[in-house]
């Protein structure tokens, strides 16, 4: 569905594709870089986990499914997402050069990269979105925003 409001000559469109949410402006009728982007709520990472254990069990995959083989075959989905990336360059936000081809492309391979993440977490019984949590709660601790605003050093490397 898509919900317009305008203000000052400038038209904003909500979409969603796919059950994604995107917000685009506009000017005078000429669309401008799109403003905002958030993920769909759905599916939640244990919906995903879910769906994937019910893939790997239909298969009788299990059996090929440790914890190291799922880990070689992330890092290998990794590789893949390099791939896509390589000898362009820096690539802006919204990688505004990519064809769609490319662009669905990248999204099969961030989702091989993240099915095999959250199949790998299952398996070594880490609760991946509570451990999310923790570790972000920690980084916050370890980064105070006033100490380290618009600096990307290493925590280690601030003197107090
Ligand atoms: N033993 C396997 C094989 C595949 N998959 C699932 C998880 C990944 O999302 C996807 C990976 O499939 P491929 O190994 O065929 O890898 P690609 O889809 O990247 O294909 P290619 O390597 O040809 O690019 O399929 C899985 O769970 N377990």
């Amino acid at each position: 569905h898509l919900l317009q409001h305008r203000s000052k000559g400038f038209a904003k469109s909500h979409s969603v594709v796919n059950g994604a949410a995107t917000e685009t402006s506009s000017k005078n009728g000429v669309a401008v870089q799109p403003q905002r982007f958030t993920f769909s709520p759905e599916p939640t990472i244990e919906e995903i986990r879910r769906m994937q254990a019910e893939f790997t069990d239909e298969r009788d995959w299990n059996q090929f499914h440790q914890p190291r083989n799922l880990l070689l075959a992330m890092v290998g989905e990794v590789g893949e997402v390099s791939e896509l990336f390589q000898w362009r360059g820096e690539v802006a936000d919204g990688l505004p050069d990519w064809t769609e081809a490319e662009r669905e492309q990248l999204a099969h391979e961030l989702s091989d990269v993240f099915i095999y993440l959250v199949e790998l977490a299952e398996k070594c019984r880490v609760d991946l979105p509570q451990a999310v949590l923790r570790k972000m709660a920690l980084n916050r601790l370890k980064y105070p925003a006033s100490k380290v605003h618009g600096s990307a050093k290493k925590y280690t490397e601030y003197k107090d």
